[in-house]
């Protein structure tokens, strides 16, 4: 029985290990008095269907946090294969105005960008903020769904993308 880390629980082995586990990549964007703002993101998991609930984990000290705090909601947009390009200009050291500029986008009830030919998009009410660490854990209820019948998806894995066919798609 353990109850404290060893000593090879290092950040470089946890971020290793965490490399083999696939993972759905996201555009998370928010708009509203705090501005426009929007990254990519793995960290994203369903909590709840009653109230539907998924949630979040952002960086705190990333360029877009605080945004997503002060405006109180966010879209989460699940990306398909061709969003790969987009994906990376979303995962780091592109102005927000490029990021935007390069895809077609609509705009949900909260006032999110929504990306045209998400998989799924989950316009949300950040219902709550928990830190942990280096990141913020954002709670989020969701007001609206859109998106169409899955049939491919991005994954990211070993430190790359793949994509996944959906069981049953052509
Ligand atoms: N949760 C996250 O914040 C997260 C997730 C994936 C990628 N990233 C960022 O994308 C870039 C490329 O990542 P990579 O997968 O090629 O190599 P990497 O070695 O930085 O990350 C490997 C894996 O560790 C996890 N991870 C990475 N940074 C993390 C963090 N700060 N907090 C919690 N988990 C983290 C993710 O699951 C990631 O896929 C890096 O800058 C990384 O920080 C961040
Ligand atoms: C595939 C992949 C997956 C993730 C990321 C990157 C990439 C390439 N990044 C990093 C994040 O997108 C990046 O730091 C943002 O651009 C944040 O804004 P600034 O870095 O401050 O411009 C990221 N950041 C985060 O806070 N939570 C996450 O889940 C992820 N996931």
């Amino acid at each position: 029985m353990c109850y404290a880390a060893d000593a090879t629980v290092t950040k470089d082995r946890y971020r290793d290990a965490m490399a083999s586990v696939a993972a759905a990549v996201n555009v998370v964007t928010t708009d509203g008095p705090g501005g426009r703002a929007g990254f990519t993101a793995t960290a994203v998991c369903s909590v709840t269907d009653s109230p539907p609930t998924l949630l979040v984990c952002v960086k705190r000290d990333s360029s877009v946090g605080e945004a997503f705090r002060a405006n109180g909601s966010l879209c989460v947009n699940t990306l398909a294969p061709e969003h790969q390009p987009l994906s990376n200009m979303f995962g780091g050291r592109t102005p927000s105005d490029e990021r935007f500029a390069a895809a077609t986008w609509t705009t949900g009830c909260t006032g999110a960008p929504v990306l045209e030919g998400a998989l799924a998009s989950f316009d949300c009410r950040i219902s709550k903020v928990v830190d942990v660490g280096t990141h913020a854990v954002l709670f989020c209820e969701v007001l609206e769904i859109g998106g169409g019948e899955p049939t491919e998806g991005l994954i990211y894995v070993g430190r790359r993308y793949d994509s996944v066919t959906a069981c049953g798609a052509a």
